[in-house]
């Protein structure tokens, strides 16, 4: 009954799932059932006879969102949705490929290259080239094909006003030519293949568009111009497009999203009206009212308003915590409170701004028996960059460890070939040894190889007399994977986590009592596997706010509030960074329904230094009477407002001369405020934000800084 699916809808979204033909755009705040009135249009448009499953394509963000969404179809409609065409972008090309890979000249079973695969399929293109790769790093010319492929644009289409440039086209070309030999694409190459395929077969494009009667798109705010291209290939003229969006929740400008795209849909499908929906159905009263303050310090918007009649709800509760290990302590105690008074843990999700800050939380949950999942990332000791480390740690105690052996004797790329992996693996097999024991036997003549075990020798040497957490640095600093990731394109986050690596050995060191590597590898491999909730398991949700966009918890904790950490440090230097920041602060708040949590830490450990944060500029922007201290290292009290006394370094108070906020007077530079700390005893140093020239860092014992 079409009834069914249409009751409980207000009347704008039912103007917007019954929409007539021609295309729509619905932008509306979080939580007013915009997705929502995604999945009910397509069921609706099935139901009535408009169009049959075959003939809907509909986009989301994530795998995760796609999953959901055959979930509900599945739950409205009495078919088989299995063969829809809705995923992500990405998802969808690859199908369109793998179906046309003769016309799209692949072979039938293309590999993808991730972003690891790709680089080294650059170094290969420069080395046959014969190329000077100081001059012209694999990471750089990675990047820009990366960048000019997410744009359209292929080789010779870009225009070069420099030789360097001239240069970087040249190799461009070269690696496509490689890859169209070997068959394979990269993930950017997914997009642009298919979009060229579509343009250039006019017999496909107008199959697809006969088919395709209703485009659908999710989180329309964070497609690049290149997507929104693909899809205008894939609409008839009569056809429609119906999208969904908000542009208050636009957090891929860095990835070339364009919320600028929403304008250009409006004129190229002639709409004239934009439909709003304005009641939220997410969140309670002081949350949503949260969120809209927050938002409201953007100047970068298009406006709207968002009510609910669910009520005021309970305050929001803030936590000031001492340390990072205290605020995972407060997370995991209130986890337990809200699992006693009756929530599932699946209803509750703890947020973080960047991969790094899981560990911590990680390690509480688990320490305290709470099954846990981590979205749209791995679990912490699951990362490939941390399998890597770990694995050159397993050598170092015990060099006899294949499985280690064979993660990274080439790893990061020291021509240590396939080929030369199979005789080690033959020689290892008759002579009935170890890997390193063949690889030893014969390495002194390949130089990779050679390379590889002296480096291996030199770490077991170099760390014998070190603790625990000086073994796991040191290994980490020399064994080359820093280098490496440093100019990959997620290489920050995954340096970020390396150097947590070594606080996870500090932490375990000083839990468990023991600096024997072994015992530290073990916990590794128990943390990694055994304990992992189990798919359908009763599980909290732990994510970034990236990964949390479009969903929904009964409770929300967004943890690690700090200056230069959320706001990310990064964003302060960049033009719309802050606003982009703060979009994602109004994503992070609009994903509570019911009880909303926000912590932040004086004091935490980051790259392996503790660092001493003021409290995130977004508390500040929170109307006091929404808010609730629930205690903390300070015991209770309320919002301090920016650059008042913040807190101190807890534990070390005495040993630092001046609280984070403090005013403070330089004789050179003038007056300022204490920012933070960094480094400990003769080698301390204090960041002091000045309003001029932005931020210093001084030595403390010669800093010549008097209160003010
Ligand atoms: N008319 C309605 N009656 C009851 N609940 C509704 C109604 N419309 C939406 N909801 C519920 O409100 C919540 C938010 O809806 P939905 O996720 O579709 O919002 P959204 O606009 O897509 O949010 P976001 O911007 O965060 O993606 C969901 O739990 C949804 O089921
Ligand atoms: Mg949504």
């Amino acid at each position: 009954m079409p009834q069914d699916l249409l009751t409980g809808l207000n009347p704008e979204q039912l103007r917007a799932v019954t929409w007539g033909r021609g295309s729509a755009l619905v932008l509306a705040g979080a939580g007013s059932g915009k997705t929502r009135v995604l999945t009910t249009r397509i069921a609706w448009l099935i139901q009535t006879g408009q169009v049959s499953p075959m003939g809907v394509l509909a986009v989301t963000f994530t795998n995760k969102a796609a999953r959901e969404m055959f979930t509900r179809l599945s739950a409205m409609l009495p078919i088989n949705t299995r063969g829809m065409w809705i995923g992500t972008f990405h998802g969808l090309c690859n199908r369109l490929l793998r179906a046309h890979h003769r016309d799209a000249g692949l072979p039938q079973l293309f590999q993808i290259l991730d972003a690891q695969d790709q680089l080294s399929a650059v170094k290969r293109v420069l080395k046959a080239l014969n190329v000077d790769t100081e001059k012209y790093e694999p990471r750089k010319l990675q990047a820009f094909i990366n960048a000019n492929k997410e744009a359209g644009l292929r080789a010779n289409q870009i225009e070069a006003y420099d030789p360097y440039t001239r240069r970087l086209i040249e190799y461009y070309a070269a690696y496509d030519a490689q890859c169209n030999r070997e068959g394979v694409v990269d993930f950017a190459e997914l997009l642009l293949r298919s979009f060229e395929l579509l343009s250039r077969n006019a017999m496909l494009r107008e199959h697809y568009q006969e088919r395709f009667r209703h485009i659908l798109v999710d989180e329309f705010q964070d497609t690049s111009r290149l997507q929104y291209d693909w899809l205008k290939l894939l609409r008839a003229p009569s056809n429609a497009i119906f999208a969904v969006g908000d542009d208050d929740q636009s957090i891929y400008a860095f990835r070339g999203a364009n919320v600028a795209n929403m304008a250009l849909f409006q004129k190229d499908m002639g709409i004239s009206e934009v439909i709003k929906l304005t009641q939220n159905y997410r969140s309670y009263g002081t949350i949503l009212d949260a969120a809209n303050a927050v938002i409201s310090h953007n100047a970068n918007r298009l406006g709207k308003d968002l009510w609910t009649d669910a009520g005021r709800g309970e305050p929001i509760r803030h936590y000031e915590a001492a340390t990072d290990l205290d605020e995972a302590r407060f997370v995991v105690e209130e986890i337990q409170e809200l699992k006693r008074e009756g929530m599932a843990y699946a209803d509750i999700a703890v947020l973080y701004r960047s991969n790094a800050q899981s560990r911590v939380i990680e390690h509480a949950l688990f320490s305290a028996g709470i099954p846990y999942r981590v979205y749209g990332g791995l679990r912490f000791f699951e990362r490939a960059e941390i399998r890597h480390a770990l694995a050159y740690l397993r050598l170092t105690a015990n060099p006899e460890d294949d499985n280690a052996f064979l993660r990274v004797v080439n790893f990061p790329a020291r021509g240590v070939g396939a080929r030369t992996v199979e005789a080690i693996d033959a020689a290892a097999r008759a002579g009935g040894v170890s890997l390193w024991a063949a690889a030893c036997a014969q390495g002194a003549g390949k130089k990779g190889l050679a390379a590889f075990i002296q480096l291996i020798g030199q770490l077991r040497q170099e760390t014998r007399d070190m603790n625990l957490a000086e073994q796991v640095e040191h290994v980490v600093a020399r064994c080359g994977l820093i280098e490496y990731y440093r100019g990959e394109r997620d290489g920050e986050d995954r340096i970020e986590n390396l150097n947590e690596l070594t606080n996870a050995a500090s932490a375990f060191a000083a839990e468990a009592e023991s600096q024997d590597l072994a015992d530290f590898l073990a916990h590794a491999a128990l943390e990694a596997g055994e304990h992992e909730a189990q798919a359908g398991q009763d599980a909290v949700q732990l994510m970034t706010v990236h990964a949390a966009k479009g969903l929904e918890f009964m409770a929300v904790f967004i943890t690690g509030l700090e200056e230069a950490l959320f706001p990310h440090e990064n964003s302060l230097t960049e033009l719309d960074g802050l606003e982009e920041e703060r979009r994602l602060m109004y994503v992070a708040i609009t994903r509570a329904r019911k009880r909303l949590y926000l912590t932040h830490a004086a004091q935490r450990m980051l790259h392996g230094q503790p660092r001493y944060g003021l409290p995130s500029r977004f508390l500040q922007e929170l109307p006091a009477e929404l808010v609730q201290s629930v205690g903390g290292w300070r015991g209770s009290s309320d919002l301090a407002p920016a650059g008042a006394a913040g807190p101190g370094a807890p534990g070390r108070a005495a040993a630092l001369p001046y609280p984070v906020g403090a005013r403070v007077q330089h004789p050179r530079y003038g007056e300022g405020v204490v920012a933070g700390y960094q480094g400990q005893g003769a080698e301390a140093e204090v960041r002091v934000s000045f309003p001029r020239i932005g931020d210093k860092w001084f030595i403390l014992e010669y800093a010549r800084l008097t209160p003010c």
